[in-house]
């Protein structure tokens, strides 16, 4: 198989609030999400490719940054899978209050008001195991793009 796209997710989060990003521009564009892209071909650790994608689309800097996931995109209209590795950070950001970029307009939620209708399909089945603190693992299938046809999710 081609070997995969490696991208991050890093999600700010105390387990009662969360810090999602409404994406302004490029792929996943009008959709609430976590922060995060793609690693740097460089020698770029995937934690510090979290970090920066968070500073660049949020304006703030995480203090520690706890691995959750591995999630398995595969999409019948690409070329190879995307992993995508899961962080999340708490709430002490510094400063304390994200700032709208180019790419991203920050909004908290409260857990129980997370948008998933305007998320990414596999976001409502991974979210409640990373909010509840669980680690997992996750491939999902998805057709022209954005239509999601089957998953396998396990905690790890
Ligand atoms: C299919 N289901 C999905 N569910 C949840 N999240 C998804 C996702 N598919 C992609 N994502 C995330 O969306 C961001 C895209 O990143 P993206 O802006 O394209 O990356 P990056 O900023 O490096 O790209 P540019 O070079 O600026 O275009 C990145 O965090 C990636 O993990």
């Amino acid at each position: 198989m081609a070997k995969a796209k490696v991208l991050t997710l890093l999600i700010p989060t105390d387990g009662k609030r969360v810090l999602l990003g409404l994406k302004k521009r490029g792929f996943g564009e009008g959709y609430y999400n976590g922060f995060g892209g793609k690693v740097e071909p460089s020698d770029e650790s995937v934690e510090a490719a979290a970090r920066r994608e968070l500073e660049e689309e949020a304006g703030v800097t995480a203090k520690e940054c706890v691995r959750k996931g591995l999630l398995r995109f595969h999409f019948d209209d690409k070329p190879v899978p995307w992993e995508v590795h899961v962080f999340t950070t708490g709430l002490n950001l510094e400063p304390k209050e994200p700032k709208e970029t180019e790419e991203m307009k920050p909004q908290w939620f409260a857990v129980e008001d997370i948008p998933y209708q305007k998320m990414w399909a596999d976001d409502e089945y991974w979210y409640p195991l990373l909010l509840a603190g669980k680690e997992f693992e996750g491939d999902f299938y998805f057709e022209n793009t954005h239509k999601l046809v089957r998953h396998h999710l396990r905690e790890t």
